[in-house]
């Protein structure tokens, strides 16, 4: 599949979504963060707002659920037509019976990883993942400075992913700017969240843009 990006929303005008969306025309995905205030300090917007976002909105949605208990709300998510759905591994109860059922249901089924969760814990069901999620940053908030530890966690991924041949997306998220991209892409990241960086700019589609074009001259080795 390539380079892709996937601006996050956290960050834009949320009384326009739509309209906000419409401005990344050169996006792949719209990444919608969902929290709950208990997985993580933070409350932003649910279901009913992502479904009624699916009905407007321009480019494939990317739901990334900060949220306890994910088996039992992750599904409607896939229902209400979202593309790509991210649990997270520290919340869910059954990941592999919920990565399924995601599946089943349409959507692209991923799982998160925070800064500190080992890959070991999710090296055994990365068959059953469409994409995994490694955090750059605490999930939380918008606009946290990029964490460098994480790469050497992308870095083993890509190796992994390779090795298996799998057909897994790589996403990293947060801290995702013109500064950081390039060291994500070497790492072997392949799918990037751009929150801050993109909705902070005046043009934020010739953001998306740049990012793309640095990305991927970095996971050719350029
Ligand atoms: O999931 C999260 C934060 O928890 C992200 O999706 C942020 O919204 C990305 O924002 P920036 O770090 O790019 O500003
Ligand atoms: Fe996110």
């Amino acid at each position: 599949m390539g380079i892709q990006i996937t601006p996050s929303v956290l960050n834009a005008d949320l009384s326009r979504l739509a309209d906000e969306v419409a401005r990344i025309p050169s996006a792949d995905w719209v990444h919608v963060d969902v929290m709950d205030n208990h997985f993580v300090p933070n409350l932003t917007l649910g279901l009913p707002v992502v479904e009624a976002l699916a009905q407007h909105s321009t480019l494939p949605i990317d739901v990334h659920l900060m949220i306890e208990d994910p088996d039992r709300w992750a599904p409607a998510y896939a229902e209400a037509g979202v593309g790509s759905v991210t649990f997270h591994l520290e919340a869910a109860a059954a990941p592999v019976r919920l990565a399924r059922e995601l599946r089943a249901q349409g959507a692209r089924a991923s799982m998160a990883l925070k800064p500190a969760t080992p890959l070991e814990a999710a090296e055994g069901m990365l068959g059953e993942l469409d994409m995994l999620l490694l955090m750059t940053v605490e999930p939380g908030f918008g606009g946290q400075k990029f964490l460098d530890l994480v790469l050497p966690k992308i870095r083993r991924a890509r190796e992994l992913v390779s090795a298996a041949g799998l057909e897994l997306w790589l996403q990293v998220d947060g801290g995702v700017s013109a500064e950081t991209v390039e060291r994500a892409a070497e790492a072997g990241a392949d799918v990037f969240v751009a929150g801050s960086a993109v909705y902070s700019a005046e043009d934020p589609d010739a953001v998306v843009r740049e990012l793309r074009d640095l990305a991927h001259a970095a996971s050719l080795g350029e």
